[in-house]
């Protein structure tokens, strides 16, 4: 169902592909695409030495209650992505962004399991988000330099932030569909997820059913946020997903582990239709759209 797109000559001569994914399906699969595979191992093993610590060692670094900063640990329960229904989703994060404009500093190299090369790893993630916005501003004949303008996050804040993934064993008397992350579509311009090989995403069709999403070793995930679907007028989808704990009996047994690196404009930028419809979605300032996402899932 997801198109896998091999970039091997660059993003930039698979930009009709990537294009058309993401309006079609709102979801691309990039392979060959350049990241270091080095430095994806070394994000994900430090991932795991941060989630195996105890958990009061983990909540040294908990998220702080200031709504506006997005960064910091976050444990069981503590955010809904699916807020209209209010289920525990048995899932923990820690968060690290750029700049998110609240004055918290929240910095990776801080914490020893995570480490000081978790910042050229941001970075390398931000460029290749960047990439693929230029890409897409290419095909649908924006200023080539248009999103890349709307994205200065290491000049100015905004709630970018990479995010690191932990998904416990799920008790076996929970079985709700979506234990591990409720059904939500991703509220900036693009999310690029790595994921491990467990397994357990899923991604709505065009007829509203959930497809399994299975993990392809290394490559990346690309999908389209809410403000992308805004600012193509409806053309590039945000579609709906979630992480439910896989039928396999061996799997369900496994934890899982991912990682997302959520781009979003600037705090500053104001979204609307540029193509597409244009009288589809009023104008949003990005923060306040954003933190009105934030108010809405997490508890504290
Ligand atoms: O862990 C995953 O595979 C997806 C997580 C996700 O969709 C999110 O955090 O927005
Ligand atoms: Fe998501």
């Amino acid at each position: 169902m997801i198109p896998v797109v091999d970039c091997t000559h660059g993003i930039i001569s698979q930009k009709e592909r990537i294009y058309e994914a993401l309006t079609k399906v709102g979801f691309v699969y990039l392979i060959n695409h350049g990241l270091d595979e080095k430095s994806i191992d070394h994000a994900f093993s430090s991932s795991k030495k941060f989630f195996n610590l105890p958990l009061d060692e983990k909540q040294k670094y908990n998220k702080s209650d200031n709504i506006k900063s997005k960064t910091g640990y976050v444990g069981i329960g503590v955010e809904t992505l699916n807020y209209s229904v209010k289920s525990t989703e048995i899932r923990e994060s820690v968060n690290f962004s750029p700049n998110d404009g609240s004055g918290v500093d929240f910095d990776p190299s801080k914490i020893s399991e995570i480490g000081p090369l978790m910042k050229p790893f941001l970075k390398e993630l931000n460029n290749k988000a960047l990439e693929i916005l230029e890409a897409l501003a290419d095909v649908l004949e924006f200023d080539k330099q248009w999103f890349l303008d709307q994205h200065r996050v290491y000049e100015k804040p905004s709630y970018t932030s990479i995010r690191f993934l932990y998904y416990p064993i799920v008790p076996d008397d929970i079985r709700n569909g979506s234990e591990r992350c409720g059904d939500h579509t991703d509220y900036g311009s693009i999310t690029l997820l790595l994921q491990d090989e467990v397994g357990g995403l899923e991604v709505m069709n065009r007829q509203g059913e959930y497809v399994p999403v299975k993990p392809i070793e290394n490559a990346i995930l690309v999908n389209s946020g809410e403000l992308l679907e805004k600012w193509t007028g409806g053309l590039i989808k945000a579609t709906r997903h979630r992480v439910r704990t896989p039928p396999d009996a061996a799997l369900r047994k496994k934890v899982r582990y991912s990682i997302a690196y959520f781009m979003h404009p600037m705090h500053e930028t104001i979204v609307k239709p540029m193509a597409g419809d244009l009288m589809k979605y009023a104008p949003v300032k990005t923060e306040e759209n954003t933190l009105k996402f934030l108010m809405a899932t997490f508890t504290n």
